[in-house]
């Protein structure tokens, strides 16, 4: 059995607007191991987008155990968390967060910078995501698909052992989507990195190892036949 990287047991995490207290997770627990792709479905508002903010640390759970990398998140602290965002985790944001000041190039050198690597290889990525052309491009200077893949390119860049991914494929049309996808499940087999990926694409759901539904606070086995 592979490695656990992330362990999450019992999870719960609300929000509270004025009075109004929305429980969003409720004991939820999950293992991910190095080597394994896990998708996660479920319905708008369901909490997914939470549980990805969790397990990289940009929001606190109200209770529960989440062991990453074998750290308590309550023993990492702000620089710890920090740290792991910088080199082991990588999230993809569904909004692509690119920093718009710098062209696509800059972007996947600074993020590969930050995870302390010289040699990237961002021109090799942009090429096999179909997006060469866009390296001295600026992020504003770009189509919705394109500016995901080259959020994809600059995650890839640092080579994180954790991919987090929301909707990776949502901006993506589908031959596009078909193109993109094997890159993830490359990426899982060649570097044994571990991935977390949100979709409502079905066909991405199934190439991955899991598919688990979020679905009232908790994750189950996600039973396809009853959802199509
Ligand atoms: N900062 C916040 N303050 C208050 N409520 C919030 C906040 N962020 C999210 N929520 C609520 O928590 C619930 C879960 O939101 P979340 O974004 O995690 O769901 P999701 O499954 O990712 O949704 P979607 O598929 O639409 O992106 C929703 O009811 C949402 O309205």
């Amino acid at each position: 059995m592979n490695e656990v990287l992330i362990q999450a047991r019992n999870l719960c995490m609300s929000y509270r607007t004025g009075r109004e207290r929305i429980e969003v997770l409720r004991g939820l627990s999950l293992e991910l191991r190095r080597g394994e792709a896990v998708a996660i479905v479920g319905p708008s508002g369901s909490g997914k987008s939470t549980l990805l903010n969790l397990l990289n640390g940009l929001q606190r759970p109200d209770s529960g155990q989440l062991r990453v990398f074998g750290r308590e998140q309550a023993d990492l602290g702000e620089d710890g968390w920090a740290e792991l965002r910088r080199t082991r985790i990588a999230t993809l944001f569904q909004d692509g967060n690119l920093i718009p000041t710098l062209t696509v190039a800059r972007n996947i050198a600074f993020r590969a910078g930050l995870a302390g690597l010289g040699q990237h290889g961002g021109q090799a990525l942009l090429e096999r995501l179909d997006i060469a052309a866009t390296a001295q491009r600026y992020p504003d200077q770009l189509s919705g698909g394109q500016r995901q893949r080259a959020a994809l390119a600059c995650a890839f860049a640092m080579q994180p052992q954790v991919i987090l991914a929301d909707e990776p494929t949502g901006s993506l049309d589908q031959a596009t989507a078909q193109r993109v996808a094997p890159l993830f499940f490359d990426a899982i087999r060649e570097r044994a990195v571990a991935a977390l990926i949100v979709t409502h694409n079905a066909e991405l759901a199934r190439r991955c190892d899991r598919v688990l539904e979020l679905r009232q606070g908790a994750l189950s086995p996600w039973d396809s036949a009853l959802s199509s």
